[in-house]
């Protein structure tokens, strides 16, 4: 299988190099496209993928495409690509909003996956929701897992619904919690810790709970218990937090996420 990279940003860069890593492909059957002389001379001395600047020298001979460009630049590169595609080439797009119907049309391609990444990916910690369109065998998708699990894990949803609202949770999420990271550690630097013992403490803290977390069964709900004593500092943190409304704050970002995912959709 040849697969092409378009976009050679944060995440297609990522998605290009650990696929690049895994025994799936070697080096000659990944090749990358990027529109940015700067980002093309960058590529150039990274010997892990063919690098190229012209789709029509690439996409005849691809079998995946995997398109990473910011949505809005999608339409136009589509309307280029579209006279090059060939049927039984497979789109796989990590594009927010974007629709499985958008891509098919957009394309002329009939087998479309639509996945939505995060960029912890970057270290191997990614997870990445992905479905289908029909065309798309059970063999390929099979193969398109296994692409997508070497930036961590990937998690099968039956519908494009999902993907929007992972976009809400685990697409858009790091940065909720570098939101809260960033917050505490201001309230660190406020306290008179140093930049250092602020970050390592505020990281420690992050790094700590969710491996608690993630060898337990236990819900968070009951962490915070195991946590907070009666009368004690957590519960007047928890209080405040609870008082402020800070969880249906959270609820709420999340879903102005997922629905401007919907929203970018129907921008096109
Ligand atoms: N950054 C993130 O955490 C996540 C991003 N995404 C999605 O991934 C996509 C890419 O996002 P980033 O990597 O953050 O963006 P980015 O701006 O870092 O990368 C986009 C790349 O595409 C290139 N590009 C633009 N138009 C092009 C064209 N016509 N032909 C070839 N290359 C072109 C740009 O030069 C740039 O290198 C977006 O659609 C976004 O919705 C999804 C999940 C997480
Ligand atoms: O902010 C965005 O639109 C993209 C999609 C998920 C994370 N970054």
């Amino acid at each position: 299988m040849k697969v092409l990279v378009i976009g050679a940003g944060n995440m297609g860069l990522i998605y290009a190099q650990a696929m690049s890593k895994s025994k799936l492909l070697n080096k000659r059957n990944l090749m990358i496209l990027d529109n940015s002389p700067e980002k093309l001379q960058s590529l150039k001395k990274i010997s892990q993928f063919d690098v190229y600047d012209r789709l029509e020298d690439c996409v005849p001979l691809a079998d995946l495409i995997f398109f990473a460009v910011k949505p809005y630049h999608s339409e136009d590169l589509f309307q280029k690509i579209k006279p090059l595609a060939k049927q039984g080439q497979i789109a796989i797009s990590i594009m927010a909003g974007v629709t499985i119907a958008t891509l098919q049309e957009g394309l002329g391609l009939q087998k479309v996956v639509r996945a939505m990444p995060n960029l912890p990916a970057q270290v191997g910690k990614g997870v990445t929701s992905y479905t289908a369109s029909d065309a798309v065998s059970r063999i390929e998708l099979l193969t398109i897992e296994n692409l997508l699990d070497t930036t961590g894990k990937s998690l099968k949803v039956s519908s494009e619904k999902y993907i929007d609202a992972s976009t809400g949770i685990s697409g858009s999420g790091p940065a909720y919690v570098f939101y809260f990271m960033q917050s505490m550690m201001e309230a660190a630097l406020k306290m008179g810790f140093s930049a250092n013992d602020s970050k390592l403490l505020v990281s420690h803290t992050f790094e700590g709970a969710v491996e608690l977390f993630n060898q337990s069964d236990l819900s968070p709900n009951k962490w915070m218990e195991k946590v907070a004593s009666k009368g004690g500092t957590t519960r007047a943190a928890l209080d405040s937090m609870e008082d402020n409304n800070v969880k249906e704050l959270i609820k709420e970002a999340a879903y102005a996420a997922f629905n401007r995912a919907i929203e970018l959709g129907k921008e096109k």
